[in-house]
């Protein structure tokens, strides 16, 4: 019998209560707490009060049979495993149970033995996948500690989408602009999939020209070029049984695309210089902040790459367009630029900060805004933080925002127009925030936007 805390508590269900009774006997014998029941409902009953570890029920039975018990008991209680016990000939019922979720079938007669095997199996295969989900939890529990903010749909959309296709190996394309956080949303993505323990390997495709970003990739031979004094495995071997992220995909020369696209489809590598392939079992992320498409159609891209790269699409849109974020991320950041400068004299943000933070465009996303709040932490002189301590070179000037009166006067309604124009572009489109901040519900904006200027 496999080590186990507790003896693991077995329903057995036959009509004939004293063959249930019988197994139960021989299965104590081995360990097993097991209990006899001659109904499908007195087993469902059993399976919803108490904590059941594995249930063996025979098929044929009056009232619920074994296809219906095995139906509801795995609706109730979802990894339940369940053996079938079927008589010589019911084959076809006997599979009808394993395509509902029945971990085996056993026909009768069989020896006890065979289902303490089956039994023993079926427990440790149920352990292992509470295990696996309880580490996966863990790890989901880890990447929200690690601090992702998506309180905005964009960024739930996001995570959401992550997640489900994590355990998959299936190739991820993030888009969107520098430090809106692909790099964050990548390592989420290997922490939540089955290669969490496996390396997480970051390569910036721009960083390197063309031939040296080659041999960080797939390796060279000695003595492949000048300066090969030594083999070198490249990063993609580094990265086995775990995840590579390929960061500013769209700047990568054209003919190392070709040959990244020959790694995918053939999921082997070959060394600079070497004749030999290695095979890899490796998943690729990529990133961008590029329209791809507009590369491909430049003749920068090549379009079957893209093709293999964006399975998964995934934008991650720039920071001003999901401001929902912003509050907690600052204080998320805040709390850590605390943490490391303690002799700072700033506790918080002021309410003026955070109203000037909201409207700022943020042109470098969260990575700006945590160097802002750096600057904040830093430079700030009182507990409550003003604005200005970010020192943020796209900050308006003081009494540039707003209206400026100078030309002909201009029917009123006319000026509500260009006025409702100009708010609506200011704040990137979005009608209900410039309805609210014109203190005017949509439909009223859409009057204004809509009105023919008077002559
Ligand atoms: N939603 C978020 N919650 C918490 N921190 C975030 C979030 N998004 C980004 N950050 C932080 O902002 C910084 C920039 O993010 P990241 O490096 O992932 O951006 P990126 O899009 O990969 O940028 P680049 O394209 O320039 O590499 C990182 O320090 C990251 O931890």
């Amino acid at each position: 019998m496999p080590d186990r805390s507790h003896a693991p508590h077995i329903v057995i269900v036959d009509d004939k209560l004293e063959m249930a009774d019988m197994l139960a006997d021989g299965l104590a014998d081995h360990g097993f707490s097991a209990s006899a029941v001659a109904t499908g409902k007195q087993a469902l009953a059993r399976i919803e009060a108490e904590p059941v570890d594995a249930l063996v029920t025979d098929l044929r039975m009056p009232g619920m049979d074994g296809i219906e018990l095995l139906t509801a008991a795995r609706r109730a209680v979802p990894d339940l495993p369940v053996l079938v016990m079927t008589a010589y000939g019911a084959l076809e019922t006997a599979i009808e149970s394993i395509r509902r979720g029945a971990y085996h079938y056993l026909t009768k007669p069989f020896k006890l033995d065979e289902l303490v095997v089956y039994l023993g199996r079926a427990l440790d295969e149920s352990r292992i996948r509470r295990e696996a989900r309880t580490l996966r939890k863990s790890l989901r529990d880890e990447a929200t500690k690690a601090g992702i903010v998506a309180k905005s749909p964009a960024m739930r959309a996001a995570l959401d989408v992550l997640a489900r296709v994590a355990p998959s190996d299936a190739p991820v394309l993030l888009m969107g602009p520098t430090g809106a956080g692909k790099g964050l949303l990548a390592r989420y993505l290997h922490a939540e999939s089955g290669r969490a323990r496996g390396p997480f390997v970051t390569v910036n495709c721009a960083a390197l020209p063309e031939p040296l970003l080659e041999s960080e990739l797939f390796g060279h031979a000695k003595g492949a070029f000048t300066g090969a004094t030594t083999r070198r495995s490249g990063l993609f071997a580094e990265a086995e049984r775990g995840t590579i992220f390929l960061d500013e995909i769209g700047e990568m020369a054209p003919a190392l695309q070709a040959k990244l696209l020959d790694v995918l489809e053939r999921r082997v590598v070959r060394p600079v210089g070497s004749t030999k392939e290695t095979p890899i079992d490796v998943r690729i992320v990529t990133a961008t902040h590029r329209d791809l498409r507009r590369r491909v159609a430049e003749g920068l891209f090549r379009e079957d790459l893209l093709y293999r790269l964006d399975v998964v699409p995934v934008n991650v849109p720039p920071l001003r367009e999901r401001r929902e974020d912003l509050p907690e991320l600052a204080a998320d950041l805040l709390e850590k630029a605390r943490a490391r400068h303690p002799t700072s004299r700033v506790e918080r943000l002021s309410r003026e900060c955070m109203l000037a933070m909201l409207e700022y465009p943020w042109p470098g996303n969260v990575r700006e805004l945590a160097h802002a709040v750096e600057r904040l932490v830093l430079l700030g002189r009182s507990p409550e933080a003003l604005f200005a301590d970010a020192a943020l070179p796209h900050a308006p000037a003081e009494g540039a925002q707003g209206p400026q009166f100078a030309g002909p006067v201009l029917p009123l309604r006319e000026v509500q127009q260009r006025y409702a124009r100009w708010a609506l572009a200011e704040l990137g489109g979005n009608k209900s925030r410039t309805a609210d901040r014109l203190g005017i519900d949509v439909k009223t904006l859409a009057k204004y936007l809509a009105d023919e200027p008077s002559e």
